[in-house]
C-alpha cells in the first residue's frame, strides 16, 4: 500500500470522516477533502492514535457509562459491531439528556439536485438511481411524480430533487427558499462544457451549494472525462487528481458505473456539512411542486426542512392556508407524519402553491386564518403607500469597511466579445472592489439569468445582444437590471459606475458662509431666532451649524430654518439679512453662525 484516500481508511477502520480528519488536523497534515489521499506512514500513525483511544475507551467504559452515539437517524451503518447494543442504546440518547443540556440536533439526510445541459443525461441518471436505489412500491404500483423521491444507499438516505434543471432549482431560491444541500454537476464526457452547464455553475455557486460533478456518458468509445477535468479548470474549478479540491465522478446512466461511487461522494459531502434538523422543532418547509389533479384536487409536494409535519396538521403558503387530508411519501404509500429531509405529498390545499413558497404550521384553524391576514393586510399596505424606501448605504451596499463585489452577468454576441470584456472588468478589480462575473455566455440573456441575477442582487450586461420582451418583462417583475450596449467602451463605463456606486463615498466638509447674529427674536413655537446679517458666502437651510463665541464653538447643530421677512427660504446669500433658525436656544447677540455642508469627494 502507498497512498490511500481519507474516506476509504475512515471506512476500513470504521471511523467517522469528520474524527479522521479531526486526527489529521491533530498531527499537522494537510488535505483538501476527505478525497484526498495520504501517506502510508500517516496512515501507521493514525492506527497507532486509534488503537490508543480505543485501549483507553475500553478500561474507561468499565467504570462509565457507555458513550453517546449519533442519533440513530443517521447512524453510520458501516459502524463495525464493536459493541452489539446500538438498538437499545440509541433510542434514549436525546431522551436521557432532557430537551436542553448537551442534547444535538440530529442529523438529516442530504437533498440533492441534479442540473447540467440539455441531454447531458440528468433524467436517465436520475432514473437510474430511482430504479436501482427506491424500493418498489408494494401496492399499486404505479409511483406518481412527485418533484422528489428517496434514495436508500448503504450510507443512509439521499433525497433527489427530481425535476432536473437549474430552473426549478433558481424558481425556489427566487423565493428566497433554499430546497438543495449539494447540487450535481452532470456534464456529459463527449460534449464536455456547454452554456447551460457554465449557468448550473453559475448557480450553485451563488446559492453557495457544494457542488459535485458527474462526467456522464463514460460508457460512449468518443467519451473523453479528461478533456472534462481540463475545461473545468479554465473555470476555475480544480478537479481534485488536479491539486483542487472539486470532486469529480465519471458515471454512466446507461451501464451504472460509477453511480456507486457517486452516490458515496454525495454522503461524504453531506457529512462534512453537517446537516441537522431538529424533528420537535417548530414545522417548516418548501414547495416543490404544486398541481391540480383530476380526481384528487390539489396536491403539493412539500419538503419538511424543520420540524415533524402530522395529518390534521393546519398549514400556511402565501396568503392560503389548509388542513392536511391525507399526505403520501415520495414512493406512493401513506403516511401519517413526516420529520425533516421527507418530500411529501400533501392533499389538503384550496389553491395550487408555487414551487419555492415557504410553508409553515398554525395551531389551529382560527390561528391559520390569522397569518394568512396579517399577511394579507402587509401587502396591501405595500401595495397603497407604493413604498418608495430610500435604502440605507448599508442596504445598498453591504457592510461597510469591507471588500465590495460587483456581481455580474454577461451575455454577449461572440465568445470573442465575451473574452475581451472579461479581460478589460479583471482589470478593473481593486483591493476595495471585486468584479465577479457569476456567468458569461453567448446569446441574449434567459430567463433563468434573471433569476440568478435576481437572487443574487447582479447586474445583466448585454453587448451586441438584447433580451426578449418575456425576459425583460420577468427582469422589471423582479426589479434586475438589463442594460444593453452596442459599444463595449460604453458598458465598461457603465461598470465603472456600478464600481462607483459600490465604494464608500468619501464626503467632506465644505464651509458655506458666515452671519453676524444682530438680533435674538423669541418665537413661541420655533424657539429663538437669530436674526443675522450674512457677512460673506451664502447660508442654506439643513447646512451643518457652527456657533462661534469669541474664539470659542460654542454650539454644534444644523440650520432647521431660514426666513426672509416672514417667508422661508432655501439661501440667503451676503449682504442680507435673514433670521436663523438652528436646533438649539441659547444662541446670543454677537454670535457667529458658520454654515458648512458635507459634499461627496469624487474618487478617481
Ligand atoms: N451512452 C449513454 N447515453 C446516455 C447516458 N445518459 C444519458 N444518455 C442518453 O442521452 C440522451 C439524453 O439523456 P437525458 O437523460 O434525457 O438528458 P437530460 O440531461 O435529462 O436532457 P433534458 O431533460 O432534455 O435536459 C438520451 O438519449 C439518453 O439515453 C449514458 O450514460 N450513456
Amino acid at each position: 500500500m502507498s497512498k490511500v484516500r481519507i474516506y476509504t481508511l475512515a471506512k476500513d477502520l470504521g471511523v467517522e470522516n469528520a474524527r479522521m480528519l479531526e486526527i489529521l488536523d491533530g498531527l499537522g497534515v494537510s488535505y483538501k477533502s476527505v478525497s484526498s489521499t495520504i501517506e502510508e506512514d500517516t496512515v501507521e500513525l493514525i492506527k497507532q492514535i486509534l488503537a490508543e483511544e480505543q485501549a483507553e475507551g475500553t478500561s474507561a467504559e468499565a467504570t462509565a457509562e457507555p458513550t453517546v452515539q449519533a442519533p440513530a437517524e443517521q447512524a453510520t451503518p458501516e459502524q463495525p459491531a464493536a459493541a452489539p447494543v446500538p438498538q437499545a442504546k440509541a433510542a434514549p440518547v436525546t431522551d436521557a439528556q432532557g430537551d436542553g443540556g448537551t442534547s444535538e440536533v440530529p442529523h438529516r439526510a442530504p437533498v440533492v439536485t441534479i442540473m447540467g445541459h440539455v441531454d447531458h443525461g440528468k433524467t436517465s441518471l436520475l432514473d437510474y438511481i430511482r430504479k436501482t436505489k427506491v424500493a418498489a412500491k408494494e401496492a399499486g404500483g404505479i409511483t406518481q411524480h412527485v418533484g422528489a423521491f428517496e434514495a436508500k444507499t448503504s450510507k443512509g438516505k439521499i433525497v433527489f430533487i427530481d425535476t432536473p434543471g437549474h430552473e426549478a432549482f433558481t424558481t425556489i431560491r427566487a423565493r428566497g427558499a433554499n430546497v438543495a444541500d449539494i447540487a450535481i454537476i452532470v456534464i456529459a464526457a463527449d460534449d464536455s462544457l456547454m452554456p447551460q452547464t457554465r449557468e448550473a455553475i453559475a448557480h450553485a455557486q451563488a446559492a453557495k451549494v457544494p457542488m459535485i460533478v458527474a462526467i456522464n456518458k463514460v460508457d460512449l468509445p468518443q467519451a473523453d472525462p479528461e478533456r472534462v477535468k481540463t475545461d473545468l479548470t479554465q473555470l476555475n474549478l480544480v478537479p481534485e487528481e488536479y491539486g483542487g479540491d472539486l470532486v469529480v465522478v465519471p458515471v454512466s446512466a446507461r451501464t451504472g458505473e460509477g453511480v456507486e461511487d457517486l452516490l458515496e461522494y454525495i454522503s461524504l459531502t453531506a457529512e462534512l456539512e453537517d446537516l441537522r434538523a431538529d424533528p420537535r422543532a417548530a414545522f417548516g418547509g418548501v414547495v416543490i411542486e404544486g398541481k391540480v389533479d383530476k380526481q384528487a384536487g390539489v396536491l403539493a409536494t412539500v419538503m419538511v426542512q424543520e420540524g415533524t409535519l402530522h395529518v390534521g396538521d393546519f398549514l400556511v403558503v402565501g396568503e392560503n392556508y389548509g388542513k392536511i387530508k391525507a399526505m403520501t411519501d415520495s414512493a406512493g404509500a401513506r403516511i401519517k407524519e413526516a420529520g425533516p429531509s421527507t418530500p411529501v405529498q400533501i392533499l389538503g390545499f384550496s389553491e395550487v402553491p408555487s414551487s419555492g413558497e415557504k410553508v409553515q404550521s398554525a395551531k389551529n384553524e382560527h390561528a391559520a386564518r390569522e397569518v394568512v391576514a396579517g399577511r394579507v393586510d402587509t401587502r396591501r399596505d405595500a401595495e397603497n403607500a407604493r413604498v418608495q424606501r430610500r435604502l440605507t448605504l448599508e442596504e445598498m451596499m453591504g457592510p461597510l469597511g469591507s471588500v465590495r463585489t460587483v456581481n455580474l452577468i454577461l451575455r454577449a454576441d461572440t465568445q470573442g466579445s465575451v473574452e475581451a470584456i472579461q479581460g478589460i472588468l479583471a482589470r478593473k478589480e481593486s483591493d476595495d472592489v471585486k468584479i465577479n462575473v457569476m456567468l458569461a455566455g453567448i446569446g441574449a440573456p434567459t430567463e433563468g439569468d434573471v433569476l440568478l441575477a435576481s437572487t443574487a442582487e447582479a447586474t445583466i450586461l448585454c453587448f451586441s445582444v438584447t433580451p426578449s420582451g418575456g425576459v425583460k418583462k420577468v427582469a422589471d417583475s423582479k426589479g434586475v437590471d438589463i442594460k444593453s450596449f452596442r459599444i463595449i467602451y460604453e458598458l465598461i463605463d457603465e461598470v465603472d459606475r456600478l464600481i462607483k456606486g459600490n465604494v464608500e463615498p468619501v464626503f467632506e466638509e465644505k464651509y458655506l458662509g458666515r452671519a453676524e447674529v444682530r438680533m435674538v427674536i423669541r418665537h413661541p413655537k420655533s424657539g429663538n431666532i437669530a436674526g443675522s446679517y450674512v457677512r460673506d458666502g451664502s447660508l442654506k437651510r439643513n447646512a451643518k451649524a457652527r456657533v462661534l463665541r469669541g474664539k470659542e464653538v460654542v454650539y454644534e447643530g444644523t440650520i432647521i430654518g431660514l426666513k426672509r421677512f416672514k417667508d422661508d427660504v432655501r439661501e440667503v446669500q451676503t449682504g442680507f439679512e435673514c433670521g436663523i433658525n438652528i436646533d438649539w436656544n441659547d444662541v446670543m447677540e454677537g454670535d457667529i453662525i458658520e454654515a458648512s455642508e458635507m459634499v461627496e469627494v469624487e474618487q478617481a
